[in-house]
């Protein structure tokens, strides 16, 4: 007889739904999720948002959640995600469904159309230092890359000027509406207009806030760490000095940004912006000996797995070095951008907006930090203030 995952399920309705948002606002979500593992072990049992709930800690457990076939285990927002997003997003699909509305958004997220993307990022960028950081001595960096991160998102999806770049760019948009518009053989439309609409709101959601929550806190490690803040300085310098004044960045430039971009992966493996995701049993499964009932919610949290020291050493220190060698990287270890038919198309639009912004940040300002390091979960990291920085410019944008 196959029993119950250890732990309790609380007290009706509430559970320990509470007890998590507390401490995800106090930041010691991973303390309460660490005290759990050591009560219960990786597989426990606890009640969250109104849901009994599974919550499966490690990358073997990370592995079984992403690779599931959509008949287990399929995805499951809560119901305010829900209510925001709408029940045709990409989070609530599962299967063909899924690979439909999928392949359509990734015409406008492949590297193909994003090489398209970069010099108007960059614009995005410049027009945005211009605008909030220039001839000021102190922002709150948080919510400004909020705002410079929506509007790229919106520049690309809809803002577009006159102009060649317009032209090629309007091209690769056209080409997701009309992936989005197609019609099959039997003369269907591929994507309802409900569909096109909840995945416009969940590309122009998860296009902005999480990207805003990595900028940020580069530029706090940044701050914290001298000699990484010089690693990264000498990258991008090297960048600048082989361009003429005013010429825009190319792909091959981002591909140049290695030292960079480690910085960016060990900030999301230190902060991942998302804490971690809700699956769905679709029927009684069986897994480390216990058994997960048809229709309870599966929990995983990227944080327990990318701060586990057996898997990385010293987790708590900040070392790019860590993802000097990729491949080194054990599959499902590193699940910032999630894992399997769901990881995020997005990651690789994330890394191009995130290169350029601090290649303009580190060569043409300095900055130092006017708050303490703490932060909060909200549910995505804030940080003590939204950030704020006392700026220096170097050199004219
Ligand atoms: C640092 C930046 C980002 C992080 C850390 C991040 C993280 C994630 C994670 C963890 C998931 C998987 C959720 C799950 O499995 O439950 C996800 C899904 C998704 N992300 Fe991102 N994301 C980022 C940027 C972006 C950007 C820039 C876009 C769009 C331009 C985007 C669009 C999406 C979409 C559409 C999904 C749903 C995919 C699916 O269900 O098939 N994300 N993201």
């Amino acid at each position: 007889m196959r029993k119950l995952p250890p732990g309790s399920l609380g007290i009706p309705i509430i559970g320990q739904s509470l007890g998590l948002l507390r401490a995800m606002r106090a930041n010691t979500a991973e303390k309460w999720l660490e005290e759990r593992i050591k009560k219960y072990g990786p597989i426990s049992k606890l009640s969250l948002f109104g849901k009994p709930t599974v919550f499966l800690h490690g990358h073997a457990a990370n592995k079984f959640i992403f690779t599931s076939d959509g008949s287990a285990i399929t995805t499951q927002q809560t119901k305010s995600i829900q209510m925001i997003l709408g029940d045709r997003n990409l989070l609530e699909l599962s299967g063909d469904d899924h690979r439909r509305v999928r392949n359509a958004l990734m015409l406008f997220l492949k590297p193909e159309s994003l090489k398209q993307y970069v010099g108007k990022m960059e614009e995005e960028i410049r027009k945005h230092l211009e605008m909030h950081w220039l001839g000021k001595q102190q922002v709150t960096v948080l919510p400004l890359m909020k705002v410079l991160t929506f509007n790229i998102i919106c520049s690309l999806l809809f803002g577009l000027e006159r102009g060649a770049r317009r032209d090629k760019l309007i091209d690769c948009f056209q080409q997701m509406i009309e992936g989005m518009c197609f019609r099959n053989e039997e003369d269907e439309d591929v994507m309802t207009e409900k569909e096109i609409l909840h995945n416009v709101m969940l590309v122009m959601i998860a296009g902005h806030d999480t990207s805003s929550v990595l900028i940020t806190f580069i530029l706090r490690f940044l701050a914290n760490e001298p000699s990484i803040y010089e690693a990264v300085l000498q990258e991008q310098e090297e960048i600048s000095q082989s361009k003429k004044s005013g010429e825009f960045l190319t792909w091959e430039d981002l591909a140049k940004m290695k030292y960079t971009w480690r910085v960016a992966m060990e900030t999301l493996r230190i902060v991942p912006p998302v804490f971690g995701g809700f699956r769905k049993a679709l029927k009684d499964i069986e897994y480390g000996g216990y058994l997960i009932p048809k229709g309870w919610q599966i929990f995983w949290a990227s944080s327990m797995t990318q701060m586990d020291n057996t898997i990385y050493s010293k987790p708590t220190k900040f070392d790019p070095n860590r993802f000097e060698d990729q491949a080194s990287v054990a599959p499902y270890c590193f699940v910032a951008f999630g894992g399997g038919t769901h990881m995020c198309p997005g990651n690789e639009f994330a890394r191009i907006e995130t290169l350029i912004t601090i290649h303009y940040l580190v060569t043409r300002f300095t900055w130092k930090l006017c708050a303490d390091n703490s932060f909060s979960r909200d549910p995505m990291p804030v940080p003590a203030q939204g950030l704020p920085v006392e700026i220096m410019p170097k050199k004219p944008l």
